[in-house]
């Protein structure tokens, strides 16, 4: 398993919680994100991350910022990626279950770092459903 991880300023202590629990998971993480709180643009550092997960690098994608919105605008841009913005774990469950995503965006300013961790736990252990879903999947993407 290889997860590639972004983050803009209002996202480096969270990342770097969540890149210390990955590692002791033995997961491989590319980490696109910035390491300082000095203010940067959040697109800087989702494009790589999307880049990843669509030439599969990797296999899922954490994306942080402040509200989560301009990550995830920035990584929906990118054919093969469904993003999702999640505050609760139940969210985050659901955009598995039903969505099948593959990049997870996280709004830092709105959830404590437990509750992050959490959700990237769930985004790990959670299986798509298939079946309906996949139909509903199929007919996301523009051609
Ligand atoms: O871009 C965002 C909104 O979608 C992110 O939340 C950023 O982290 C936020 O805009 C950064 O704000 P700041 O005032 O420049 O710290």
């Amino acid at each position: 398993m290889t997860i590639s991880i972004g983050n803009d300023h209002a996202g480096t202590s969270y990342k770097n919680k969540i890149v210390s629990y990955l590692k002791s998971q033995n997961i491989e993480v590319h980490n696109h994100g910035t390491n300082t709180e000095v203010s940067v643009d959040y697109p800087d550092f989702v494009h790589p991350v999307a880049t990843d997960v669509e030439d599969g690098v990797s296999n899922l994608g954490i994306i942080i910022c402040g509200s989560g919105n301009g990550a995830n605008m920035t990584a929906n841009k990118h054919q093969g990626i469904r993003s999702a913005l999640c505050w609760t774990s139940e969210l985050v469950a659901l955009a598995k279950q039903h969505n099948n995503a593959n990049v997870l965006s996280i709004p830092s300013r709105f959830v404590s770092e437990e509750e992050a961790l959490d959700f990237v736990k769930v985004f790990l252990k959670t299986p798509f459903e298939g079946g309906r879903h996949q139909l509903r999947v199929n007919k996301i993407a523009c051609h």
